[in-house]
């Protein structure tokens, strides 16, 4: 029996690779099996001349060494790392249910014991993070997945930065993007509580609350937080006022995380234990 965390470095002979999980940006995602132990992990194989043709060589090891350090029920488990002449191969806790995006895309929108669900368990994620000096920016429903008890857990630390001071570094899909980002303004952890608005707002009606034809447009609504709830579904008059106290324009307005936590919505309607089956 191996003692952990290992000293000998992992390598593919570890390994026994199963069928592909997804592809990303950067690299494809597999199932594997660590050949001593026949435990089930994701790989995540990066390549090397992508990284390099991009210049994210400091932010791949920067969000490595973030990762690898967050140990959070809702934060997907970084267990290490190796390399060889092309590849970069992260070795990652796997999600039996996916992208909680095609759960979306599936269903249409999520029940409010889900969403609420979904939305605390982020929130308490973020928290944490937030507590460790990291802002995320980059949360979307792609790099959200679910365990095999449904549980949610945040991927892709992509974008993620060691943060004390303002950043004001652009990155992410706009419509998950705060005005202090799409506007490239100084930005802090609080951009974080916009995209928790947006999320929470998408979970709920299916779409992103700024969603339109073109970026520009999007980037339009974004800055002019243009928001509007349709008729239907029909969405409690509580969730749209969590919404609302989150997507602000002014981010020393936006609601705390602690604060959405004890928000009414969130405590009548989300699953204590996170898994809400
Ligand atoms: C620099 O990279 C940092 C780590 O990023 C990731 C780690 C693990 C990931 C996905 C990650 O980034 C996003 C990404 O590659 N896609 C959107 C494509 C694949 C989608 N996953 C599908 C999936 C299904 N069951 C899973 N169990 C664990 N991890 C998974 C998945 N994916």
């Amino acid at each position: 029996q191996q003692k952990y965390p290992r000293d000998k470095p992992w390598s593919l002979d570890d390994f026994e690779i199963g069928k592909p999980l997804g592809k990303g940006k950067f690299g494809r995602v597999y199932l594997a099996r660590e050949k001593k132990s026949q435990y089930i992990v994701a790989l995540k194989v990066i390549f090397k001349d992508q990284i390099e043709k991009y210049k994210l060589n400091n932010q791949l090891g920067r969000e490595m060494e973030i990762q690898s350090k967050l140990n959070h029920p809702n934060v997907l488990r970084l267990f290490g790392w190796f390399h060889d002449a092309h590849h970069i191969y992260l070795i990652l806790e796997y999600c039996h249910g996916g992208e909680l995006y095609k759960l979306l895309s599936k269903i249409g929108h999520l029940s409010e014991h889900q969403a609420a669900t979904y939305i605390a368990s982020l929130t308490k994620a973020l928290a944490y993070c937030h507590q460790k000096n990291v802002i995320h920016r980059d949360i979307k429903p792609e790099n959200l997945l679910l365990d095999f008890e449904g549980r949610l857990k945040i991927a892709d630390f992509g974008w993620s930065v060691q943060s004390t001071s303002k950043r004001k570094t652009m990155c992410g899909t706009l419509d998950y993007l705060a005005p202090e980002m799409v506007e490239n303004r100084a930005h802090d952890y609080a951009v974080d509580n916009w995209t928790l608005g947006v999320l929470c707002y998408e979970f709920l009606y299916g779409a992103p609350p700024f969603e339109a034809e073109n970026q520009i447009d999007t980037f339009k609504r974004i800055v002019a937080v243009d928001l509007s709830f349709p008729s239907t579904p029909p969405v409690s008059v509580e969730a749209k006022n969590l919404i609302r106290l989150l997507l602000v324009k002014d981010s020393s307005k936006r609601l705390s995380l602690q604060k959405i936590l004890e928000h009414p919505w969130i405590v009548q309607n989300a699953d204590p234990n996170g898994t809400c089956n």
